[in-house]
């Protein structure tokens, strides 16, 4: 597909026209997170008409009228920022007869290419959801796409609109064919420096770019610039533990800390408290940036404490990198990224545990649990409950994260019981 696709661009380069950026990107429709999504991409040439692709784009773009819209800005947190808030404008605004999907276009194999927007079938294509799209143009921030077909409604065509002076006025006008799947889930391209960093000064560089729109973000900076850089352990044992909420993970911290008179920390550590809500209400390439720094001031905590006393930590670079893979990556467990990929990998400069130890509790007791401490959840604790597949796939994500591996413990039983575990698990690992 890739081959076909670079073809048809440096086509277009020799003829010298206007091929946009645009056509050589595959789209990506997401009907369901079950099921794969429709990839169609765009051609400058008539293609020859299909009987399979009609149908499907019938399918596609004529329940009542479709349209698209992407944030198109190269600035990438204005961008970020930018898909979050038309989500939310068109959650509000859009009436009931829309459907709205998840539309992604993307360059095949190559990684951060991925630009997120949405797609919109209005079942009675009421003019007022044209206009209000239309008037999303106005800002240019947005393209707005359309969709037409031909008259035997065989060949569709994708229309790009733009603001140009008062008008909204169509400015190209595409065939569309149908794309190949591609070998692996596009939102992979979408993982390494977007939503997973892997040295402090790719994490770094996000907050830097945020200092005028967020301006914590520099208060979070400083406290990352008192960081010592590549931080080591001392010479007593980092124990980690790991696991979705309500699996035990304060109870056995805090049992931990006494039993080994360690010092008990957690990431992202104290100091970030008062801004954790502000991050969290930003979209995944800030806010994932926000809890890899967390990590590092953490390092710095860790490194101080082992060089007195053992350390345990309640979560640490495995829930960063688990969580952020999980959200990111549509679909099933089956498209994460296979268990030997990159993005499993420990950052080379953050500092390395001894021992990570996953709590996982069986989704019974785990609700169980969660219900008996009646304590208000983070909405992404609350789509996990709601979400099953969800959590399945965070727990699968800790699981594939490597150098270190997490040792995997049933936390359903008793306190006790896990307690003794664990702490067998931290004689063997780490000879106390
Ligand atoms: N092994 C266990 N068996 C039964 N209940 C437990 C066990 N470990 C923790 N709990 C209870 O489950 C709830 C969640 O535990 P907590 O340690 O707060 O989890 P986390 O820190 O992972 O969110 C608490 O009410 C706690 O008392
Ligand atoms: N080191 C960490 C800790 C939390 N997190 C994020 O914080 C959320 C969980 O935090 P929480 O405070 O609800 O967890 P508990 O420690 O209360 O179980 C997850 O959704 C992660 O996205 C992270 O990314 N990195």
């Amino acid at each position: 597909m890739s081959i076909r696709l670079n073809c048809l661009s440096n086509m277009a380069r020799r003829l010298n026209c206007n091929f946009s950026q645009w056509s050589s990107r595959v789209f990506a429709a997401e009907f369901d997170s079950r099921c794969d999504p429709v990839y169609f991409a765009l051609s400058a040439q008539t293609p020859a008409a299909d009987e399979k692709q009609s149908l499907l784009f019938q399918k596609l773009f004529s329940q009542g009228k479709a349209f698209s819209v992407h944030a198109i800005t190269d600035d990438r947190i204005q961008r970020a920022r930018s898909y979050s808030d038309l989500q939310d404008k068109l959650v509000s605004a859009l009436p009931k007869s829309c459907n709205l999907l998840q539309l992604i276009a993307f360059h095949p194999d190559v990684n951060n290419s991925l630009v997120k927007g949405f797609f919109i079938q209005d079942a009675l294509n009421n003019a007022g959801t044209e206009n209000m799209l239309k008037d999303l143009v106005k800002s240019e921030e947005f393209h707005l796409c359309t969709y037409v077909s031909s008259e035997d409604g065989k060949l569709w065509q994708q229309c790009v609109w733009s603001q140009r002076g008062k008008e909204c006025t169509e400015v190209a006008k595409h065939y569309i064919t149908v794309a190949a799947k591609p070998e692996y889930h596009p939102s992979l391209l979408n993982i390494i420096n977007t939503v997973v960093y892997y040295s402090f000064e790719d994490a770094y560089r996000v907050l830097q770019e945020c200092k005028e729109c967020i301006p914590e973000s520099k208060e979070v900076l400083e406290l990352a610039d008192q960081c010592i850089k590549n931080s080591t352990k001392g010479r007593f044992p980092v124990i980690v533990i790991e696991g979705l909420d309500a699996t035990g993970k304060t109870t056995l911290t805090q049992s931990l800390q006494e039993i080994l008179r360690g010092a008990l920390l957690r990431s992202p550590p104290g100091c970030l408290s008062q801004w954790r809500a502000r991050f969290d209400a930003e979209p995944p390439l800030i806010r994932r940036a926000f809890y890899a720094l967390g990590n590092y001031i953490s390092a710095c905590d860790i490194a101080r404490e082992s060089a007195k006393s053992p350390v345990i930590v309640d979560r640490y670079w495995h829930s960063t990198a688990a969580y952020a893979i999980a959200t990111e990556v549509g679909g099933t467990l089956e498209s994460l990224p296979s268990s030997h990929s990159e993005v499993y990998r420990w950052p080379r400069d953050l500092l390395t545990p001894d021992l990570v130890v996953l709590l996982t509790v069986r989704p019974e007791e785990r609700a169980r649990r969660l219900l008996a401490r009646g304590v208000e959840k983070t909405r992404e604790e609350a789509e996990l409950e709601a979400n099953n597949l969800f959590r399945q796939k965070v727990e699968e994500a800790y699981r594939r994260i490597q150098d270190p591996a997490c040792v995997v413990i049933d936390a359903s039983p008793s306190k006790e019981e896990v307690l003794s575990e664990v702490l067998l698990l931290i004689q063997k690992h780490c000879n106390l």
